[in-house]
């Protein structure tokens, strides 16, 4: 499906937005804690402990300065001033100490988080509609909330270094007020243009990325085309190399210019509010330089003051440009949110019914259309028919008359635009999905090829079975895919595709057949094949169909398939038609009549003989 572009704003984010972004905090402290509580604490504790040492250590060292100073002037006893250097030793050890302490905390904690978070994507992904993901504004969601998942352990240290230096400042301001508060006047002008600069450039950065998002995924299309086992051979087939690359080269030029040159303004801006935050810094020097020389503050008040200043203003530097960032990151969370605010049409009812065992009537459509999201026509319309219990029923049709989303309807895949569903007599969205998919047995024309082992490509069919190599063996003679097993270096425990180092490639039939052996790991009251033996030989095809009737007697069954020789097996045949049901009937009512099934069966004889 063609992914329509994401209408993403590129104007500025203004402060009240990044503001309002930080509401989102608590949900990632909400979540940081939930990926472990003790680590957070920790965290939390040795920061709030390292915040003390700034101002110690000044505090200190102003005292050993004056010590030397009163020394020198009067001599005396040097023993107090050797314990203050022992201290400050003791401080700047711990402060190293604590520095790494924290590093290791925040990036075990990092690594945790990730993984929750990832899990958590995941397991919500996986509530959500078939539907929801075809959307492309859902995609792009899903996919910044996929991408952040290293953004996110940033922001997390980020917020927390932000609140280290908060309590550090409070602690050097507290000197600074004693001493002048006009200082603080020095330090936020040299401090604000800077703020506002950074912030400006975030809100620019942020604003191109978020407009790159959709071009972003087409790069990793490309490139996946490019360099790809998968696509290798179409690559070299049509010579598309230089197609792809050409494609490639012009995307990602587009970006390296749009980037390269918010760089160089955010650059050239940077360096003149770090000229005026050195202005700010050594008025407010010399001010206390002048103090200490007129006699008013000590020269071990000068070097507290000055480094007190120094670090202050470096610490609000910080503060503010990782205030952006922080901000900025707030704002990404905002998809990371809404990720899993976003909940799924397709649900089980309140008190769901249980799936009816055995099914008694059957299930019958009543007057049902489907229309894809963001298409014009429709891929269903006006189906009336029931499909009975133990029928063979077949469906065949042109491309795209609407045979796939009739079973995926029928699977609740989707749920019908207009008109519903019924089993034995009663909606289908009564009953309990999970049920309903658990008593179904569906093999899809494009199913998986799961790069793991043979047994656990057929497990995959009914998953709690895993364990259960009798079943598995078992489906996989009744797909004919044990002469497969037999065949293969590792049997049952080969590793199928070419992921891997040791996997082996299987042919398209033999994969078909592996997929097959899916539809037999469930006692499944209905089974669906869409086109199954398309990649079959004729022989495979024969004796699949064969099993087949055997495997399925008294269970309803819905076969899609472009081969008539297949078709008219089934006990009753729809021909679909732009979505709509054109004939109906047996193989013989159907040739009896001479319509549209007539027309493509005799195309199709003739084409044998
Ligand atoms: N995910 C989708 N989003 C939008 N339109 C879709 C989607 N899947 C199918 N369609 C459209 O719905 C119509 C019916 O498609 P469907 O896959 O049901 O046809 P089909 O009869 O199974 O075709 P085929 O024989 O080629 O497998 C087609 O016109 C197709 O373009």
């Amino acid at each position: 499906m063609a992914r329509t572009r994401n209408t993403i704003p590129t104007t500025d984010i203004t402060f009240k937005q990044r503001l309002s972004a930080l509401k989102n905090l608590p949900e990632l402290f909400r979540l940081v804690w939930q990926s472990n509580p003790s680590k957070t604490l920790l965290s939390f504790l040795l920061r709030i402990t390292r915040s003390a040492m700034p101002v110690l250590l000044l505090y200190v060292g102003k005292l050993i300065i004056d010590q030397v100073v009163e020394l020198n002037r009067s001599g005396g006893s040097q023993q107090h001033l050797w314990e203050l250097v022992a201290i400050e030793f003791g401080l700047a050890v711990a402060t190293d100490g604590l520095n790494r302490m924290i590093n290791l905390v925040d990036s075990l904690l990092g690594d945790q988080f990730s993984n929750y978070t990832s899990i958590r994507i995941m397991r919500h992904a996986a509530t959500l509609d078939l539907d929801q993901f075809e959307d492309s504004v859902f995609y792009d969601k899903l996919e910044r909330a996929r991408q952040q998942t290293v953004g996110r352990t940033v922001l997390l240290s980020q917020v927390m270094s932000q609140v280290q230096d908060l309590i550090s400042m409070g602690f050097l301001l507290t000197g600074l007020i004693a001493f002048n508060p006009w200082l603080i006047v020095l330090l936020l002008v040299a401090i604000i243009p800077a703020f506002l600069g950074e912030s400006y450039f975030n809100s620019q950065n942020y604003a191109l990325s978020r407009s790159q998002t959709p071009e972003r995924r087409e790069l990793d299309y490309l490139r996946y085309l490019g360099a790809s086992d998968e696509t290798a051979k179409e690559v070299k087939i049509f010579g598309l190399a230089d197609f792809i690359i050409g494609r490639f080269k012009k995307l990602s030029q587009k970006f390296y210019t749009d980037n390269s040159k918010l760089a160089v303004r955010r650059s050239g801006w940077g360096t003149f509010f770090s000229v005026i935050g050195s202005i700010g810094y050594y008025a407010a020097y010399g001010f206390i330089i002048y103090n200490t020389v007129t006699g008013k503050t000590s020269i071990g008040g000068l070097t507290f003051l000055a480094g007190s200043f120094r670090q202050l203003s470096s610490l609000m530097e910080n503060m503010l440009s990782r205030f952006t960032s922080v901000s900025q990151g707030a704002i990404y969370l905002n998809d990371f949110i809404e990720f899993f605010a976003i909940r799924p049409k397709i649900t089980t009812a309140a008190k769901p019914l249980p799936f009816p065992n055995p099914i008694k009537e059957g299930f019958t459509f009543e007057n049902v259309g489907f229309q894809y999201h963001n298409a014009q026509l429709w891929a269903n319309r006006h189906l009336n028919f029931t499909l009975h219990t133990g029928e063979k029923l077949a469906l065949v049709g042109e491309n795209g008359a609407g045979k796939t989303t009739l079973v995926k309807l029928l699977a609740r895949l989707y749920d019908p635009t207009e008109g519903r569903i019924l089993l034995d007599g009663i909606d289908l969205k009564e009953y309990n999905i999970e049920e309903l998919r658990l008593n179904m047995g569906i093999i899809f024309q494009d199913y998986l090829r799961y790069q793991m082992t043979l047994s656990q490509n057929i497990a995959v069919g009914n998953i709690t079975e895993i364990d259960n190599t009798e079943l598995i063996h078992k489906a996989a003679q009744e797909s004919l895919a044990d002469a497969l097993a037999e065949k293969l270096p590792g049997h049952y425990e080969q590793w199928l595709g070419r992921r891997f180092n040791e996997g082996i490639e299987l042919s398209g039939g033999e994969w078909q057949k592996v997929a097959l052996a899916r539809a037999y790991m469930k006692d499944a009251q209905l089974l669906i094949l869409d086109e199954p033996t398309a990649a079959l030989d004729a022989r495979a095809e024969y004796e699949v169909f064969q099993r087949f009737a055997e495997l399925t007697k008294g269970k309803s069954a819905v076969l899609i398939s472009h081969r008539f020789s297949t078709a008219r097996l089934a006990d009753r045949i729809l021909v679909l038609d732009k979505g709509t049901i054109l004939e109906v009937g047996s193989h013989t009512e159907l040739l009896a009549k001479n319509g549209r099934y007539a027309e493509l069966f005799k195309l199709q004889a003739m084409g044998y003989q």
